[in-house]
């Protein structure tokens, strides 16, 4: 296929999902270059991106359904037929909308442009067993429960395990089902620029579907917005996208007008600008990151959102700033982590390395052991991630606290279901309908 022909939504979700197979790219990165690239209609854009988050929801399980089709195993088909194969099967069995002779027809007409001729009677003939069987699929393989439910919701048997000792079956399950299901887009409202009552007016009157949070003030759920980046109330700034979970992190800091606060891993800068919101943009925030050029997207949040009392700097949050030692009166380090927790939203993160994550405990207790001489007496110190494995959450704060007895757990009320936790809590999305999350609340005693 030409690199200068339009493509279409099937034709952007194939390249995307190309790209994460070949290039390692993240799918909602090369979506969005995709997508702009090819100036696909907020139509197209909605389908394509279904398309793509849908197969990465359901490779293991799409893989398997093809294997039992298909002479050759998938792993051993050429990658782009592969792909057009489990767009195919996506859209037969998840896609109510999709006639299935189209769905088939169009996988067909892509192998032949991608100039696969010959590979075209073999995806036609495989998509034609999935519509032939799709109210009584294979059954999936007798196994154990890590075994079956790693398929059915297409996570690795690793992470299924992990969650079958933390939290059981029935929950491990109910986590697993809402990692693949449609999660609304939290919003916090920006009060510097409006309130509540006049974003979901406005919202509503842009055709986005809004409802209040059900039990978060200030923020609102939507559904149905398109490129959100394209509603001027975005680019105008008055609201910030920013989960319930990660809502709570910031509010757990409790940063006030006048603070001076240390943010050591804050880009893209959601808990930044949330602070800021809480300070009244009155005070000092300084917000860093290692990687420079994530140093522009603090930047250029703040500007959009209209915050004037963010500061951002590049810096590596385990290498000691003498200047700041024992100055803030809050330290937020929100660390980089497994991210296992936001997988309904980045799917392709079940299929990350567990040996890669093994490295990050390491990190995170050197970030907390550093910034948490930045915090002055009386002040506050929070370290949050989004996963929920206790390697990273508990037995990190855990062993900082047994080593640092001049700090100390804050207990904190957190709006119901969350309620009050004594100085940390996990936040599930099968408990608490959140992303999963970590955040736990110290103080540097007077
Ligand atoms: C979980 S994200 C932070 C999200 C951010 N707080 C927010 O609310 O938008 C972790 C960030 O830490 C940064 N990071 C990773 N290692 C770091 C280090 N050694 N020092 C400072 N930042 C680091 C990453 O670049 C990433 O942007």
């Amino acid at each position: 296929m030409s690199p200068r022909e339009k493509r279409s939504a099937r034709d952007v979700a194939l390249d995307a999902l190309m790209q994460v197979d070949k290039a390692n790219a993240w799918s909602d990165e090369a979506l969005r270059r995709l997508i702009a690239q090819n100036g696909l209609d907020s139509r197209d854009a909605a389908f394509a991106t279904r398309l793509c988050y849908g197969v990465m929801q359901n490779r293991m399980l799409l893989d398997y359904y093809i294997g039992c089709w298909c002479a050759q195993k998938p792993e051993r088909l050429e990658p782009v037929i592969r792909s057009i194969l489990r767009i195919g099967g996506y859209q037969i069995l998840f896609m109510d909308r999709v006639p299935h002779r189209a769905a088939v027809n169009e996988a067909v007409e892509m192998t032949r442009r991608h100039g696969r001729p010959k590979a075209a009677g073999m995806v036609n003939a495989v998509l034609r067993r999935f519509v032939e069987h799709w109210m009584d699929m294979p059954d999936l393989p007798k196994g154990s429960t890590a075994d079956y439910l790693s398929l059915q919701y297409s996570h690795p048997k690793w992470l299924v395990l992990r969650l079958l000792d933390l939290i059981g079956p029935d929950e491990t399950q109910e986590f697993l089902r809402l990692d693949n299901d449609a999660v609304p887009t939290c919003i916090q409202v920006n009060p510097l620029k409006t309130t509540a009552e006049d974003l979901e007016r406005e919202l509503r009157g842009d055709g986005v579907t809004v409802e209040p949070h059900p039990w978060l003030e200030g923020c609102l759920e939507i559904t149905g917005t398109g490129d959100l980046r394209s509603l001027p109330a975005f680019r105008e700034g008055r609201f910030l996208v920013q989960d319930a979970a990660a809502r709570l992190a910031a509010m757990a800091a409790s940063a006030a007008p006048g603070d001076r606060v240390l943010d050591v891993c804050a880009a893209p800068g959601g808990k930044s600008f949330s602070m800021a919101m809480d300070m009244g943009d009155r005070g000092q925030i300084l917000s860093c990151d290692v990687h420079p050029y994530k140093v522009k997207l603090i930047e250029s949040g703040a500007q959009r959102l209209g915050l004037t009392c963010i500061r951002a700097a590049a810096a590596d949050a385990r290498e000691k700033h003498a200047a700041w030692e024992g100055q803030a009166d809050v330290v937020m380090a929100d660390v980089p982590c497994s991210g296992l927790g936001i997988i309904r939203k980045k799917p392709d993160i079940r299929y990350k390395n567990p040996k890669e994550l093994a490295q990050l405990p390491l990190v995170q207790r050197a970030i907390l052991e550093n910034a948490s001489g930045y915090v002055r007496p009386g002040g506050t110190l929070v370290y949050s991630t989004c996963t929920v494995l206790p390697e990273e959450n508990e037995d990190v704060t855990g062993d900082f606290l047994d080593k640092h007895p001049e700090f100390e757990p804050v207990r904190t009320a957190f709006p119901l279901p969350v309620g009050p936790c004594p100085g940390q809590v996990t936040l599930w999305p099968q408990r608490h309908g959140t992303d999963g999350f970590y955040i736990c609340r110290m103080r540097r005693k007077d």
